[in-house]
């Protein structure tokens, strides 16, 4: 095998050379179309198309901001072994972003605290390595959307800790004086996301950072429920996977239409854990997007009550055991 070919599987190979804690040794390839790999840091690899096919998109892609949830880990994983190969020619630049290595290697949502409570300068005001990692992952995101003139995008790919009634959606950070975009809703659609959760407030999620601080169109994307590698076959992926592979080569008109509509909620409340006293009035394996009886107790935190007012409201990543000070629930609400 030609050196170059084994420099192209080496940086193609990023979740591998993540999960094993290595960094390569050339940061930098070219793969047989032209298209230029440099890793940056563990875990993150940027991909420049030849200048002649850029159409001026900047996407990034991030997965294992919560080292637990591998499905959309295995997604990213395809995605670049397609262009290290030159299965897929990108015509867009592209960021690879594997979250939180440490997390990764230990197949845990978190070492020291969630990282994914630590963007919009969170990170200041806390320590640890997920403080310095949700501080670096700002940065290079940053640098990376710094282009003037174009199209930035970015999908934090994550799996959810339960089952779903709904197992694809979307939650859709929002921005003082920003509209939501329907033309981002449609690639929703396309890529059989069932649901969006729309916000009405400023976030502290990584998406939530790309869209207020990058002017990026960024989305967390959740897809399943959150399982071991290689155990992630009964999700259906199909259709995001063809969104992406038209978004990296630029021909995003070829998709199929939609299966089905997109549902859309609003954000109504987010409950949060105040105390260790918390108690949430659910059955412990209660699915998302199951209904609430409007009128019922939701949630006590000593003193504080939280009762169901809305109408139609449905409970999503209900999580009594979050850490104080964390949100332990969200109450959605047909928009
Ligand atoms: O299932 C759960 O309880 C959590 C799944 C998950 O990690 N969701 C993200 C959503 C981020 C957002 O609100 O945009 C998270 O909680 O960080
Ligand atoms: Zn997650």
């Amino acid at each position: 095998m030609p050196a170059s070919e084994r420099y192209r599987l080496a940086l193609g190979r990023l979740l591998d050379l993540t999960l094993a804690g290595r960094e390569p040794t050339e940061k930098i390839q070219l793969t047989a179309d032209g298209t230029r790999l440099h890793w940056l840091t563990e875990g993150v690899l940027e991909v420049t198309p030849p200048v002649a096919r850029d159409n001026r998109m900047d996407l990034l892609l991030s997965a294992g901001i919560h080292g637990n949830e591998t499905a959309p880990m295995e997604l990213l994983d395809a995605l670049l072994s397609g262009i290290a190969s030159g299965a897929l020619r990108p015509a867009c630049r592209l960021l690879f972003m594997y979250g939180n290595p440490d997390a990764m290697r230990r197949g845990t949502r978190y070492v020291e605290q969630d990282l994914n409570r630590l963007f919009n300068g969170r990170h200041a005001q806390a320590e640890g390595s997920e403080a310095q990692r949700a501080n670096d992952l700002e940065r290079l995101s940053a640098q990376f959307f710094s282009k003037p003139d174009r199209a930035r995008l970015h999908y934090d790919l994550h799996t959810a800790l339960r089952a779903s009634a709904l197992p694809r959606f979307a939650l859709y950070p929002w921005s003082a004086g920003r509209e939501h975009s329907e033309a981002e809703l449609q690639r929703l659609e396309a890529a059989g996301i069932e649901a969006v959760l729309l916000y009405d407030k400023p976030g502290i999620t990584f998406s939530a950072y790309t869209y207020a601080e990058c002017q990026a169109e960024a989305l967390t994307l959740e897809l399943g429920q959150a399982r071991p590698f290689g155990e992630n076959s009964e999700l259906d992926l199909s259709r995001l996977r063809l969104l992406l592979e038209a978004l990296v080569e630029g021909r995003e008109a070829e998709l199929p239409p939609p299966d089905s509509a997109l549902l859309r909620f609003r954000v109504a409340r987010q409950v949060y854990k105040s105390s260790p006293r918390f108690q949430l009035h659910l059955a412990d394996d209660v699915a998302n997007f199951s209904p609430l009886r409007q009128g019922s107790l939701l949630a006590e935190d000593g003193s504080e009550r939280w009762i169901v007012d809305e109408a139609e409201a449905r409970i999503i990543f209900p999580n009594p055991k979050v850490a104080v000070g964390l949100r332990a629930g969200l109450i959605v609400v047909p928009a």
